[in-house]
């Protein structure tokens, strides 16, 4: 569904391809578009090709992988851009347009020896051109629009120093710096506990609508991808085996393997009745 305001697409993807540096097709022949301010999940196993779409997106390939097909997005200005086999100068407009959180490893995306607030101050001070004073309140701002309590000892602190759920926090907040039009967030159900993820993804819900972003988001658990997106596109062994409405594939799934997965999601769903109950 399209929401209000959302008339064109932000994203564009036709007939995706990404071949490994052996020759081997990881991901194939994939196709979908993304509205400004609208949501989009994506849902396949592990190695289903769910991260190098994304990193294909963002023209970040590992060294050696190939993409094929074309990938466009929409840049202020400019008008559609090409990322498929784009130079280096003609992507870094493009990476102002897209960021990402990977929640898999919050503590990858941030570096062990540099102080939160330092690492969050590098992107605001390139977006904004803030400097001094200006930059530190800014810094607080963005630890504290990402709820975290203490932001002034949150910036002070190292990545170890701080809870995984702050972690991911933090890396929201960095994401946000560059301000994106869309946000790509992958996996954010793992490496946490359940009452931690879901205060995460609630988070991430309402920053999203807050700030008319359109949302990718990736995952292996279709129970929550529904609760955050209105359309799903499925994959498997790269290549997209179904998509629709999170409703239309819950209620009638066509392909085999989706038919797998939502019969996984009644049944945890059953579960958890049976433990409250
Ligand atoms: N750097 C790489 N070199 C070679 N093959 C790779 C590389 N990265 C990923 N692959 C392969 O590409 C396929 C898709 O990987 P990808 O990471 O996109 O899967 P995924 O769906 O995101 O899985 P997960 O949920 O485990 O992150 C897998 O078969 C994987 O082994």
């Amino acid at each position: 569904m399209t929401p209000p305001g959302a008339t064109e697409t932000l994203l564009d993807v036709t007939g995706l391809g990404i071949r490994s540096a052996d020759g081997r097709d990881l991901v194939s022949g994939l196709t979908f578009g993304i509205p400004s301010s609208s949501r989009l999940g994506l849902i396949g196993e592990s190695g289903s090709g769910k991260s190098l779409t994304a990193l294909a997106i963002m023209g970040l390939l590992p060294p050696g992988m190939t993409a094929s097909g074309s990938i466009t997005l929409d840049t202020p200005g400019t008008g559609r851009t090409e990322v498929v086999g784009a130079a280096e100068r003609h992507l870094r407009k493009i990476r102002g347009r897209v960021a990402s959180v990977v929640f898999q490893e919050p503590l990858t995306a941030l570096d062990p020896l540099m102080r939160v607030g330092r690492q969050l101050a590098e992107p605001i001070r390139r977006r904004r051109g803030l400097r001094g004073a200006a930059l530190r309140a800014a810094v607080t701002a963005a630890l504290t629009e990402v709820r975290l309590p203490e932001p002034e000892r949150i910036a002070r602190a190292y990545p170890h120093e701080i809870s995984g759920g702050q972690r991911q926090r933090v890396a929201i907040a960095m994401a946000l710096a560059c301000e994106p039009a869309l946000l790509i967030a992958d996996e954010p159900t793992t490496a946490l506990d359940v009452t931690v993820q879901a205060e995460v993804l609630a988070l991430l819900d309402g920053l999203v609508s807050a700030r008319g972003m359109a949302l990718l988001f990736i995952s292996h658990d279709l129970a929550v991808v529904s609760g955050i997106t209105d359309r799903v596109l499925v994959l498997k062994d790269g290549r997209a085996v179904e998509s629709g409405t999170v409703l239309e594939v819950v209620n009638a799934p066509e392909h085999p393997y989706t038919r797998s997965l939502v019969a996984g999601a009644r049944e945890l769903d059953d579960a958890l009745d049976w433990t409250t109950r």
